[in-house]
Order: C-alpha cells, then structure tokens, then sequence
C-alpha cells in the first residue's frame, strides 16, 4: 500500500532510504535540516556531501520546513544524528498526531539520561507509535539496490508489520524483532566497537586480531544487553553480529574509518574532522561505559576505548592492557544464563 512517508534527514541514510522508499511506491518527502542543503540537493539532485554518485528522483520531494515536512504522512523516518534528536523532536512534536508512526533509523545512546533513541522519542512525543530500523546497511550500499537484510522493532507487532511493509523490496530484506530494547543496543553498540576495530587496524595488527576484537566485543554488547532486557537470539541476529560484521569491516563505515585513524596516531578531533561525517561510536562510548556500570557489566574493550578517546592513552598501551588481563575461563558465570524472551505487547 503507497504511503505517505517523510524523511527527517537528509545525510547519507537519510537520502538512501528516501530513494528506498520512493523506488517502492510511496509518495516521499525529505527534509533537510538546512534550507542550504535542500538547495543544494534541488541544484544537482545528488546528494554531493553525503552520498555522491547517487541520483535522487525526480519525485522525492525536498524541503527545509519541517511542519510541512510532517503534515499528513503516516510514517515519519528519523535519520537525524543521535546526539541531536531530542531537541529537533521537541520540535516536530506539536506537529505530530497519534496516527502518526515514528520509525528512528538513527543508532546512538543519549548521554546525560543513558536513554535508547526510541526512549528519547517516546518521552518527547508519546502521542506516536514507536519503530526502529537497524542493521547491517550501509547507505552507499542501501542507495545501490546492493541486496541487504535489516529488522523493524516495535513494542507492537502490528507496527512492526505495518512498517516492514512500508520498507521491503526485493533487495531490501526486512524481518520484524519484538524485542525493542536489544535492537536498538545491537545498533549503538556496535559503533563503539567499530571504533576499536578500526584501531587494531590503524595500529597494523592482523586478521586474528580483528576477530578477537570483533567475539569479545560481541560478549560485551550482549552481555549489557542482555542485563538490560535485551534477548539472545537478537544479538546473534541483523542488529546484533550482522551490523557488527558490517561495521567493523568495510571502509564506508565511519565509526572504522576514525578509529583507523586513531590506531595511525591521529588525535580524536583531527580523525573527526577527516571523516566529516557523524561518527555515532564517539557519543556512544560513554553512555555505554555509563551503562557498563550501572548494570554491573564487565565491558573492558569499551573501558579501553574510552582512555583512548578521553583519557590521553595511547591505542598501542590498550591493546596490551586488555591481553595481559587475568586469565579466565571464556564461559563465565554471568554469561551463562543468556535466557530471556521478550514478546509482543498486543499478541
Ligand atoms: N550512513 C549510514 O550508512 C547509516 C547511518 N545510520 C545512522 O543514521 C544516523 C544519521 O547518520 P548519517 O545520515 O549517516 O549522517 P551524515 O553524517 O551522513 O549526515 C549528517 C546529517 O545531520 C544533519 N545535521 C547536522 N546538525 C544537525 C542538527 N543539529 N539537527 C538535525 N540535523 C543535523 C546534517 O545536515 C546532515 O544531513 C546516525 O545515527 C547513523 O548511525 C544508520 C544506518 C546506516
Ligand atoms: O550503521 C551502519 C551500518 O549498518 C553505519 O555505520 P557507520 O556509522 O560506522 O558508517
């Protein structure tokens, strides 16, 4: 069924999954958070900063007023950077009806409250309904028709199914997740340990590395969170080893790219600015360090990173700190009882 869907976002993922959506059948408008980018996005149809090389069609409408933006469509997509959703919803929310769905296809945490996107939402516009996109996509891939495979959550299962309609196309693959909560960790978490990724490979060291680094950040992520409701078999899914695999091995990833960087010898602010993009992993890192502790988790890959990014340590000195940890056993007692289900709210 053709929908009316608006965009909110207009950077790389953004401008990929409008042109998903429109090659699909609905009728889409994307919004641009400055009217200078919508200009230039008019100018030459091709998104030049973010996704070059990429038409735009012709019937993607462009616009910077976000209250036309949001008028009368039934889903809203978000594809704003993390660190900037909450004040941009608090925006869009007096325009904003209860028919309305918000499906948030950014991956972040919010620092000062620790809260997932979704949460960020909800608190902010508790008349919609809540979805979340995560992944392994890539949008230079996504905007390719490059055959790929995400999942829509919600807390409810009409939701989810309304909305993996809206998205599925025979080379985007959309299954649904009930359990909202390890989705969306999958998706945030990851781009911390995208970033350490990146500094193993910075620093030159080998393809065993990268696989230790890749399973022990995986135990992390799971680890959190599963101690935060999260269920097992999500992070063993798309949003969970998927947009691991995805994140911590291709070049088009950023949260990579500035831990490359990084392991080079490069500070924080100059792998920041030769990326140019958002690197979501840098915002996470802390509220995941945070959350390591409030639930009680053991994270060391996370604590290492935040000493690197924050704390002046040396990328070369992490990797030796986390080998010459303890010797331990890899089944540990808190990682044994990895048993939780979570299900729909309206089955
Ligand atoms: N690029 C990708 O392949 C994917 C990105 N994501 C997620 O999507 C989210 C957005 O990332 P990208 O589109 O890649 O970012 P991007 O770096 O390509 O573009 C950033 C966008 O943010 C806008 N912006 C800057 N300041 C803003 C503000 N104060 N308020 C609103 N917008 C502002 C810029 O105008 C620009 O359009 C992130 O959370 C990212 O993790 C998720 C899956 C894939
Ligand atoms: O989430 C992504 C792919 O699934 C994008 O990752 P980066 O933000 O590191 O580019």
């Amino acid at each position: 069924m053709t929908q009316n869907v608006a965009v909110m976002g207009a950077g790389s993922w953004g401008t990929a999954l409008a042109i998903l959506l429109s090659k699909n059948g609905h009728n889409v408008t994307l919004w641009c958070y400055q009217e200078e980018e919508r200009i230039m996005l008019e100018k030459s149809r091709e998104n030049l900063s973010y996704l070059p090389g990429v038409l735009i069609p012709n019937n993607i409408h462009l616009t910077s007023d976000y209250e036309e933006a949001l008028l009368d469509k039934k889903i809203i997509v978000i594809t704003i950077p993390s660190k900037f959703i909450r004040s941009n919803m608090e925006k869009f929310s007096p325009y904003l009806k209860e028919d309305q769905i918000i499906v948030n296809a950014s991956k972040g945490l919010e620092n000062d409250t620790l809260l997932t996107m979704s949460q960020v939402i909800s608190e902010v516009v508790p008349q919609c309904a809540v979805a979340v996109l995560s992944g392994p996509s890539h949008a230079e891939e996504v905007a390719r028709d490059i055959p790929t495979a995400c999942v829509i959550s919600s807390k409810s299962k009409k939701v989810a199914e309304l909305v993996q309609d809206v998205f599925m196309t025979p080379k985007f693959r959309v299954y649904t997740n009930p359990d909202l909560i390890g989705v969306e960790l999958g998706g945030a978490l990851k781009n911390v340990i995208a970033l350490a990724a990146g500094i193993v490979d910075g620093l030159g060291f080998g393809d065993n590395t990268k696989a230790a680094l890749m399973t022990r950040g995986m135990v992390e992520i799971t680890r959190l969170g599963v101690a935060m409701g999260g269920d097992i078999q999500t992070f063993n899914g798309l949003s969970g080893i998927g947009d691991l695999i995805v994140t911590c091995t291709s070049m088009h990833s950023r949260n990579r790219r500035a831990g490359i960087l990084i392991g080079q010898g490069k500070s924080l602010e100059e792998a920041l600015k030769e990326v140019q993009m958002v690197v979501e992993g840098v915002h996470s890192a802390k509220a995941a360090y945070a959350l390591s502790k409030k639930y009680n988790v053991e994270m060391p890959i996370i604590r290492q990173i935040i000493e690197v990014l924050f704390e002046g340590k040396s990328p070369k000195e992490a990797v030796v700190d986390l080998m010459l940890r303890d010797k331990r056993s890899e089944h540990q007692k808190e990682d044994i009882h990895w048993t939780h289900s979570v299900s729909w709210k309206d089955e």
